[in-house]
């Protein structure tokens, strides 16, 4: 545990660069200032030792004085160094905290760009952020603070022994008990607790988030708090540790404070045990001593016992950064091909989501021809958009080949690789930006006429004309809101803009109303016009046309072909087709025959 510990602060300081003989340096000055501190309570010992031996004539007021002097100066020299000290830590915490949110950024991006999809963006920043904030806060503070803090309890003990050694001993014994209680404190079944803790409150905070985000739902079904049992079970997990803990530590923190706060209680009847037999004028001025010494020893003490906190929070702090630096970055080959042309391939492809215990996908093989439809179908989780998320790399597969134009997508420039595909999502994302700006995401160097032109054919020209600053209009502002058809039109404006070799599209019509279904397949026509595509679709209507059809189920191929040959295999896909064509009949069985209208959701 102690080495985890060392090495912990070991690696933080390993980020600091040039600057960790700063960071010495502040530890040095601050170990310095601590024992200039205990120089004023051995003055005021002389100081009082001078009046009384003269007393009651008083001549030796003015050596008191000069003791008095020396103690005020060594106090400022004291603080002035600790300033000194904190100044140095301080610039280089500083310059640590940015090296470590650096690397750690660097390292960030050379991660697949699956591992930013969903929450993990934010919970990112905070961890990035806020661990080497902790880590900032122990080099600034903490760090030169144990310095001092184990300098002293070293210079304190001498001193104990400069003046009395019964009394010291004392002191030295409320002192070893204090330490006792502390260990009983933080030992045995506690010694894990400051681990759980931080766990605890992680899990507190995203079971908060769910929660937060489930609110809608919440109230659409009148629910209460208690409906979310995690979060519920998490704040009463988190309690249950915090006030289990704060029980263990009843005893301990009781005899800690009475042992760091009650060396009076053995001082005074010591010392009248000690001037009935001796100078009761030294007794006095040792008690005077001691009486002021002793509270000053029980809050090196605490120190200590806050530096344990510290080095604690040290250690998570760089386990939590490793969470994020043990992350496999992406294969770089440093080989740079060029695709011979737009078609893709998938050779004997495997590929399992970190942390998942079963494949997405296993052993898929098929070719994507350069200018034809191949489409995607299969039940859900079958592994379609894994698929595709494979080819622009936001996953590397496990083994096997992804290839464009011949080439590796590994052994592919990463620009170059982007610049060969046009994806569209699901769930589109705009920014908070003009609409101009959403659309020139994709090429930042278009004009505006290009840009106009890409939303043209995107048929975004009816969204143009009915926002108040048509292309200049911010998304997200005051109340400028696009419905999801429109949303999904301007990310076709984006890739029409693009105008990347290979389009791949992931079930862009799914939440579509029938009037923005019609000009979204527009706009898809003239997207997929003379380009290689790769389509996502659950609709079997949207895919009869394809060139190639490739049924995924369970992360396997179950069968490849086109809609005619498919159906007469009389397997997944008849069985699909078979599905949807009953659907349809029902649907329009629910026209009204008197009418003759009905759901037009076919
Ligand atoms: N980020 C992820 N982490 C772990 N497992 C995942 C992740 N995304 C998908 N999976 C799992 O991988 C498998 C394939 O999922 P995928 O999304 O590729 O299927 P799909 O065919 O596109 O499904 P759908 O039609 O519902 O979109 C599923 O078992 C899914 O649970």
């Amino acid at each position: 545990m102690k080495q985890k510990k060392q090495s912990s602060l070991a690696r933080i300081l390993g980020y600091a660069g040039g600057h960790r003989n700063l960071t010495l340096l502040g530890c040095i000055l601050s170990a310095l200032s601590a024992v200039l501190g205990l120089i004023p309570y051995v003055c005021v010992w002389l100081a009082a030792r001078d009046v009384l031996e003269t007393w009651p004539a008083l001549t030796g007021v003015s050596g008191s004085a000069r003791w008095g002097w020396t103690a005020v100066w060594t106090a400022v020299i004291s603080i002035v160094l600790y300033f000194a000290a904190l100044m140095s830590t301080h610039i280089a915490a500083f310059r640590t905290a940015r090296n470590i949110r650096r690397s750690a950024m660097a390292h960030v991006l050379k991660l697949p760009l699956g591992f930013f999809t969903g929450s993990q963006s934010g919970r990112l920043r905070k961890l990035i952020d806020d661990n080497a904030g902790l880590t900032e806060d122990l080099l600034a503070h903490k760090l030169p603070d144990l310095a001092g803090t184990i300098v002293t309890p070293i210079a304190a003990v001498l001193m104990l022994f400069l003046f009395d050694w019964k009394m010291g001993l004392l002191c030295l014994l409320t002192m070893v008990l204090a330490l006792l209680s502390m260990c009983l404190m933080m030992g045995g079944k506690n010694a894990g607790f400051f681990h759980r803790y931080q766990k605890e409150i992680e899990r507190m905070s995203g079971e908060a988030v769910e929660y937060v985000r489930g609110i809608p739902v919440v109230k659409m079904f009148q629910q209460t708090v208690y409906s979310f049992k995690a979060f519920y079970a998490a704040i009463r997990d988190y309690s249950d540790l915090a006030s289990q803990y704060a029980m263990s530590c009843r005893v301990g923190q009781t005899c800690f404070l009475t042992f760091i706060n009650g060396a009076f209680a053995l001082l005074i009847p010591a010392a009248l045990l000690l001037a009935s037999g001796g100078d009761v004028r030294t007794v006095l001025v040792n008690f005077i001593f001691y009486a002021l010494f002793a509270p000053a020893c029980g809050q090196m003490i605490n120190r200590i016992m806050y530096m344990s906190e510290a080095v604690m929070e040290a250690d998570e702090a760089v386990g939590r950064l490793d969470e994020i630096l043990s992350q496999k970055p992406m294969e770089n080959t440093g080989v740079q091909k060029q695709p011979a042309d737009a078609a893709v391939s998938f050779d004997h492809v495997t590929f399992t989501y970190p942390g998942a215990d079963r494949p997405a996908l296993s052993d898929v093989s098929f070719a994507v021809r350069p200018g034809q439809v191949t489409a995607l179908v299969g039940p859900s989780g079958g592994g379609k958009t894994t698929a595709a998320s494979l080819i622009p790399r936001f996953w590397d597969a496990d083994s096997g080949a992804v290839s464009i134009g011949g080439v590796n997508v590994k052994e592919m420039d990463t620009e170059d690789l982007m610049k060969q595909t046009a994806f569209v999502f699901q769930d589109t994302r705009l920014f908070k930006e003009s609409l101009l700006e959403n659309i020139r995401a994709a090429r930042p160097d278009a004009s505006r006429e290009e840009v106009l032109s890409a939303a043209h054919a995107a048929q975004c020209d009816d969204i143009l004309e009915k926002l108040p600053q048509g292309l200049d209009t911010m998304v997200g502002a005051r109340g400028v809101y696009l419905s999801g058809g429109e949303q999904q039109r301007i990310a076709l404006a984006r890739a029409i803009l693009k105008d990347a070799p290979i389009v791949v599209l992931d079930e862009a019509t799914a939440f579509a109303d029938p009037e923005n279904e019609h000009q979204i397949q527009k706009a898809f026509e003239a997207l997929i016009r003379n380009k290689t595509v790769l389509m996502i679709a659950h609709r079997l209507s949207t895919v009869q046309d394809a060139d190639h059809i490739i049924v995924l189920s369970g992360g396997k191929i179950a069968e490849q072909g086109c809609h005619e040959s498919l159906l007469a295999q009389h397997g997944v896909y008849a069985a699909m087709w078979e599905d949807y064509q009953r659907s349809a009949r029902w649907k329009v069985g629910r026209t009204d025959p008197k009418s003759g209208k009905g759901e037009k959701t076919v």
